[in-house]
């Protein structure tokens, strides 16, 4: 794995990247779609710091938060500020393709759904990593996390091109030193702190999906 340079780690630290999570949240408890793309975009930042072998899966999460942000920036653009926003005005024009792909394969809903699926691996993952021994492997949190999350919806290549990715992921002490957030315990209470903030987000967004049946969106 080829690791940052020193001087790059003076320009990350991963606690700014996840604090884009803690803006995510209205007054009202509504998902503001401009922080939660920023949340996804800073740890597209740090999975590209692990090294070109999470390459595929950084393209496709970047893909995804453009075609999200191109929502947010057009014509349609207030439309999306929040995730409940958005699910109204996308299913009252029908503008989603509920049961098979048809007119709308690339909907804000469906496409929203893919990373807030993914949101669930990081919550497991972040908890496994929190609470790792010193000697903990990396590699086994983020394939547990992932099997008990995101791989019920991959088809075997991809779940196979993942397995092989997540052998690559550097041991815990190398992998804290990427997140540049201080010393182990300085990190164990930064992910103390961003576990509860993830949560609420997955799970506000995923009653809100469950309420209008779109949990299910190919
Ligand atoms: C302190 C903890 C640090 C954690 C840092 C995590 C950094 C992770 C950054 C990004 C996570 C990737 C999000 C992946 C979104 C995947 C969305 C998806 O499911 N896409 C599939 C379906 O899309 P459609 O075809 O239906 O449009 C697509 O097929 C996926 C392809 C790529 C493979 C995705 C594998 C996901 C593995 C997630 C674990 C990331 C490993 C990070 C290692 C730290």
């Amino acid at each position: 794995m080829a690791g940052p340079a020193a001087s790059e780690n003076q320009n990350f630290c991963f606690k700014d990247e996840l604090d884009a999570f803690k803006l995510c949240l209205s007054p009202n408890k509504e998902v503001i779609l401009e922080h939660y793309l920023a949340g996804w975009s800073g740890l597209v930042k740090f999975l590209n710091r692990l090294g070109n072998v999470f390459g595929f899966i950084s393209k496709d999460a970047s893909s995804k938060i453009q075609i999200l942000r191109n929502f947010l920036n057009g014509e349609s653009g207030s439309e999306y500020f929040t995730v409940q926003s958005m699910v109204k005005y996308e299913l009252e024009n029908k503008l989603v393709d509920l049961k098979k792909a048809g007119s709308h394969p690339e909907s804000g809903c469906r496409t929203l759904l893919r990373l807030h699926r993914a949101l669930r691996w990081l919550e497991l993952f972040l908890e496994r990593l929190r609470t790792s021994q010193e000697d903990g492997k990396t590699s086994a949190m983020c394939a547990e996390s992932y099997n008990e999350s995101l791989a019920q919806f991959h088809p075997w290549v991809v779940r196979k091109a993942a397995g092989l990715a997540f052998c690559m992921l550097p041991g815990r002490l190398a992998f804290f030193e990427v997140m540049n957030v201080g010393t182990p315990d300085q990190v164990v209470a930064m992910l103390g702190e961003a576990l509860p903030v993830v949560t609420e987000v997955y799970q506000i967004t995923q009653e809100l999906y469950a309420k209008h049946d779109l949990l299910d969106i190919p």
